[in-house]
């Protein structure tokens, strides 16, 4: 008897997960800690930092240099697709260079030495203060709330992440990118490297080589490492084991990454806009830096926001996809019961802009603590017909005003980011 395929992408991912749980677990009780070489240089595995579906996410220590990072680790079980998939979440980082949002440092692709698949490592600067919801979790336990001024800090950071990846502009005619939705799944085009600063100027503000990640002599001609920054002709290239055996889907598509970056370095300065969706905003995927800076992260939704629905089957792609990729108690309505004839654009981020700053200032989700059937029926119901309610508080009247403006079932009724920011910054004055 065969099992579908979606079961045994389940199981498959359950054999994973228990193999790094294990992995996890006896670097935590033998007296010598879990290693791995990547790139020519040797990690100690110090602890886990989190896990989501494929990934787990570690605290690992450059033996060389005694640098800590965090370490993504994406399990690929069944080939390409999935390293194509986890590839995409490498390029949106590379993409957005924002204060706010979170740069990545170094990334491989490497073969699994436990399975038959590959495992992409993400090198990530190491926020040790948590996300927003380890804050909200804290704030729980404490019985305590957060500032309206400093909850407001961390929502406007936030936003101004979401900001960049909205009004992202790219140069003409590179726009098509295999990331834009799963729609383009059979296309091979991959996104165009170095693109140009976004319209608030950040884009290369804080360009800065030392951040980069420090590599092994050899790695300039054709390492196997894939860099962060973006510079030059290494775009993207090099997804190289530590043999030197190339890993993702070889020559078509490094033939085409050098054709983008030469079509991108021949532009001539002019940029059409393509706004971006993360596509899975939620407290838990906004990191804080040592400053209190609200970071974006989890870039593994992110995709083009407009997608014109033309027909059924197109719904229901997007349905999927958004049932997979995104948290049910910040999705937005439109992602629940796709229309056909509609344009689903940036305005999913708003609502979970929404619930977001809902969450910061009650502790869960609008959507959340509802009685719901297995499948998350009641949760829908309550989503797509915005049934919420703002506890008492003691809050400003603004600023339940903004949380309501957002949770609007209409994308057209939801204020765009430009006004939210604005709505944002009156809220903080009248604090003042
Ligand atoms: N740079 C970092 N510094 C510290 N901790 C981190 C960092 N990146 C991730 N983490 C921790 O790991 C957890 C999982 O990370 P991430 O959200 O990237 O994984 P994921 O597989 O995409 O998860 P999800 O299922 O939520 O999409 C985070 O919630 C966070 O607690």
């Amino acid at each position: 008897m065969s099992l579908p395929p979606s079961l045994l992408h389940t199981l498959e991912s359950l054999k994973f997960q228990v193999k790094d749980a294990f992995w996890a677990l006896s670097s935590c009780i033998c007296q010598e800690s879990a290693k791995v070489k990547i790139n020519g240089r040797t990690f100690k595995i110090v602890k886990v930092l989190g896990e989501g579906g494929f990934s787990f996410v570690y605290l690992a220590q450059d033996e060389h240099s005694g640098r800590q990072f965090a370490l993504k680790k994406i399990r690929c079980p069944s080939g390409n697709d999935d390293v194509r998939q986890a590839m995409r979440e490498v390029e949106a980082y590379r993409r957005f260079k924002h204060p706010n949002i979170i740069r990545i440092l170094d990334s491989a692709v490497v073969q699994d030495p436990a399975g038959d698949g590959q495992v992409v490592y993400l090198f990530l600067p190491l926020y040790r203060r948590g996300n927003l919801q380890d804050a909200i979790n804290a704030n729980v336990i404490n019985g305590s709330q957060f500032p309206e001024r400093e909850m407001l800090r961390y929502f406007k950071g936030t936003c101004e992440a979401i900001r960049a990846m909205h009004d992202y502009r790219a140069p003409i005619g590179t726009s098509t990118d295999p990331f834009s939705s799963r729609q383009n799944r059979s296309s091979n085009a991959r996104p165009a490297a170095n693109l140009p600063p976004g319209p608030q100027g950040h884009a290369n503000e804080d360009e800065d080589e030392d951040e980069m990640f420090p590599h092994p002599e050899g790695d300039a001609d054709g390492g196997y490492s894939y860099h962060g920054s973006g510079g030059g002709s290494n775009s993207g290239i090099p997804l190289m084991s530590r043999e030197g055996e190339t890993i993702y889907d070889g020559d078509e598509e490094l033939d085409r990454i050098q054709r983008d970056a030469a079509k991108n370095d021949a532009h001539t300065g002019e940029t059409e806009l393509v706004p971006y969706a993360h596509r899975d905003l939620k407290p838990g995927n906004v990191m804080i830096s040592d400053e209190g800076k609200p970071i974006l992260m989890d870039f593994g939704s992110c995709m083009k926001a407009r997608i014109a629905i033309d027909n059924r089957s197109q719904a229901l792609l997007q349905q999927d996809i958004a049932a997979e990729q995104s948290t049910m108690a910040y999705r937005a309505p439109e992602l629940f019961d796709v229309k056909t004839g509609v344009t689903l654009d940036e305005k999913v981020d708003i609502w979970s802009l929404g619930c977001t700053l809902f969450a910061l200032a009650y502790s869960h989700s609008p959507f959340e603590n509802i009685q719901t059937t297995e499948q998350g029926g009641s949760i829908a119901m309550a989503v797509m017909n915005a049934r919420y309610k703002q506890p008492n508080s003691a809050y400003s009247q603004g600023l339940k005003n903004l949380i309501d403006s957002m949770l609007k079932v209409d994308p057209k009724q939801r204020p765009d980011i430009h006004q939210v920011i604005e709505m944002t910054d009156k809220v903080l004055q009248r604090l003042s």
